[in-house]
């Protein structure tokens, strides 16, 4: 294979009219338009890199920018230059000395960054004609660990506890790797639940899920307390007592009506509590999860692993809910896997949206492989939307993630998607622009 050379980066603003039939609501985005700032990252060879983040709409111009910005970065690098030092980068585009004052390491920029940081993760595994479960499954312990900003975490895990992680994680690959391609990875279902869903429509999309397969189930929380409890009992109902069911509030309450309403929906037997209050407030978390006995659940909104760091410090969750481009991308997200693996928290990621499922499926898969080397207690989330516009989608068999071939990170959309749900030129939005995108 001839030198890779990055040529040109090009960023788009992908938006998905997705408010128009409430999917993806809950009681605190009631309105969202899943969309991303997607980049393409275009060499000499054909070979493209394709990464994005996720969004909800207005405001992704936002994001857009931000990477237009960083991604001028890699224009005119070779790949190796890139690839021969993972953490270089990383530190290279999450540090710049001015832009970086608008973070550091979260909000905006970090969206930005994760979109182009995995860019470069997909060409990379293209490039080594492996998808990106692999090419990190096949790295060696100290390669992960060369990936990885120790900076600001070895207080909780040092780089020889991630190595020693890491080298008995190489044991009884092959096996587990063995059961992934028979079984798949197991998953959760979010689709049935949707705040902004009719009662009969939750019964009718538990009961067809059921039929699918499906054992885990999430219903969005978070509005009226009766309404809570009424939505929760028609789901637990619905999916009878031997599921599983957890409840995701979105974020909507301080810390003691938390307290109060995760009691009340106990009744139905949740297995997490998700989001209850601000995602930042991580002695909050620890309080909600000590008063109520019920396992809690938080990470979509958790801007770095610092946070996540303290999180674990903390005693603050049960369940640690990874975003693929929340943080900054594929290297951020392999220090917190394995701080997750050090304090013996299941991690069980954050999908859904666009691309989320096709990107964590990768992270879920090395942790199997590689990390935790477990599966007890993890579940990826899946939410049956716009899969239908990726080259290489998920697939799911009877409630489980089937391991993805494909070389990269499952993440690039096809030709004709980008052409129709680009903002706001795109077909998709002169035919009909909703209230919520026009505002
Ligand atoms: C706005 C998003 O759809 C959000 O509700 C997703 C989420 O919290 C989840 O999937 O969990
Ligand atoms: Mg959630």
């Amino acid at each position: 294979m001839p030198q890779i050379i990055l040529q040109r980066a090009r960023v788009l603003d992908l938006r998905f009219p997705t408010s128009r039939e409430q999917i993806g609501s809950d009681a605190v985005n009631k309105d969202p338009d899943y969309s991303a700032a997607y980049c393409i990252l275009e060499t000499n060879t054909g070979l493209e890199g394709h990464g994005l983040t996720f969004t909800l709409g207005r405001g992704t111009e936002l994001c857009v920018e931000a990477l237009r910005y960083l991604a001028q970065r890699v224009e005119g690098r070779t790949l190796e230059s890139i690839t021969s030092d993972l953490n270089g980068f990383y530190l290279e585009i999450t540090g710049d000395t001015q832009f970086r004052w608008l973070g550091p390491e979260k909000g905006v920029i970090h969206l930005a960054c994760a979109a182009l940081i995995n860019a470069v993760w997909d060409l990379y595994a293209k490039a080594e004609g492996k998808p990106v479960w692999k090419l990190l499954a096949d790295m060696t312990p100290e390669q992960i660990v060369a990936a990885i900003d120790f900076r600001y975490i070895a207080d909780a895990l040092k780089p020889e506890e991630a190595l020693a992680i890491l080298r008995r994680g190489k044991e009884g690959q092959a096996e587990r790797l063995a059961q992934l391609e028979t079984s798949g990875y197991p998953a959760y279902t979010t689709s049935a639940g949707w705040f902004g869903y009719s009662e009969d429509k939750i019964r009718r999309l538990c009961q067809e899920g059921l039929a699918d397969g499906w054992t885990h189930f999430k219903l969005k929380v978070g509005g009226e307390p009766a309404d809570d409890l009424r939505r929760a009992r028609i789901m637990r109902d619905a999916i009878g007592p031997g599921n599983r069911m957890m409840v995701d509030a979105n974020q909507k309450w301080g810390v003691e009506t938390a307290i109060e309403r995760t009691k009340q929906l106990a009744e139905v037997d949740v297995w997490w509590m998700e989001e209850p209050t601000s995602p930042d407030d991580i002695l909050g978390h620890a309080r909600i999860r000590r008063e109520t006995g019920v396992r809690i659940a938080t990470g979509e909104h958790c801007h770095n692993a610092v946070m996540f760091k303290q999180l674990l410090q903390a005693g603050s969750i049960d369940v640690c809910q990874i975003d693929s481009c929340r943080v900054a991308g594929v290297n951020e997200n392999l220090a917190i896997i394995l701080m997750a693996t050090k304090f013996g928290v299941p991690v069980c990621p954050h999908a859904g949206g666009v691309g989320l499922c096709e990107y964590v499926q990768h992270l879920s898969v090395f942790d199997f492989l590689a990390v935790s080397c477990s599966l007890e207690d993890r579940v990826i989330e899946y939410v049956d939307h716009l899969h239908e516009h990726f080259l290489d989608p998920v697939r799911i068999r009877r409630g489980h993630y089937l391991l993805p071939t494909q070389p990269g990170y499952s993440i690039q959309i096809k030709p004709e998607s980008l052409a129709r749900f680009e903002f706001p030129a795109g077909a998709a939005w002169q035919e009909d622009v909703t209230p919520s995108a026009a505002k």
